[in-house]
């Protein structure tokens, strides 16, 4: 039985000229707020820092739910839990000792995820599952929003939830990339628990009405 569905838009559709009235605009709706930090290194693109994470936390009481898309995240990342971030994932890719990594964001006050993008198999990190609270499957190769559902990255949430229930821990499982009213249910029924919906909130005419049904559709499932 997995717990009821998390749901984070991403505010990398959003408009970054107005991004106080549109976090706003999803309060009562969303769950957390997914904030995609990039830094053209790790992924080529970038986006926003830890300034602008500074100055978001006192617009909203939405938990932040931050995903560093960025090389050297032992670097980086306590900042975020600093800032008041709920939770921080980095990147497996990226990280030489994410336990070590985990740690530091526990002690700074913060949930620490695990992400696994596209070309990564998951099967070497399931050991870590217990020093971590989330991990974030990829379903699209990190870097943009916009990009269209991998629907084989499945397999490696159905490993991560068999995983997850073998053991009984309490970790997050997270979906990032195409989750839309056509894809969210597949990845419920494969195990995912949190959902990061960029483009199917931000670019929906009601933001708050897009989560209400990406939520009922992923309830529907469990
Ligand atoms: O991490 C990301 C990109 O690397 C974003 O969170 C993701 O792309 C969400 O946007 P969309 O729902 O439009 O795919
Ligand atoms: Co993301």
């Amino acid at each position: 039985m997995t717990p009821s569905p998390i749901i984070a838009p991403s505010i990398l559709a959003a408009d970054f000229a107005h991004l106080a009235d549109e976090v706003r605009a999803i309060e009562g709706a969303a769950d957390w707020v997914h904030v995609d930090v990039m830094d053209n290194h790790f992924v080529p693109n970038l986006t926003i820092g830890l300034p602008v994470v500074q100055s978001l936390r006192k617009a909203t009481s939405l938990p932040f739910d931050v995903h560093l898309m960025i090389t050297d995240p032992e670097r980086w990342a306590p900042g975020y839990a600093e800032a008041g971030a709920y939770n921080v994932t980095f990147h497996a890719e990226a990280c030489e000792d994410p336990v070590h990594l985990a740690k530091t964001l526990r002690a700074a006050g913060a949930k620490a995820g695990l992400a696994i993008d596209r070309d990564t198999p998951v099967e070497p990190y399931l050991e870590l599952l217990p020093y971590v609270d989330t991990v974030l499957i990829m379903t699209i190769k990190a870097g943009f929003g916009g990009q269209r559902f991998l629907p084989e990255m499945l397999d490696k949430v159905r490993d991560v939830r068999r995983r997850i229930t073998a053991k009984d821990l309490s970790v997050r499982l997270e979906v990032d990339g195409g989750i839309a009213a056509d894809t969210i249910a597949r990845a419920a029924e494969a195990g995912a628990d949190a959902f990061v919906a960029g483009t199917a909130v931000y670019g929906a005419e009601d933001p708050a009405e897009a989560i209400r049904k990406l939520r009922s559709l992923a309830e529907g499932v469990s």
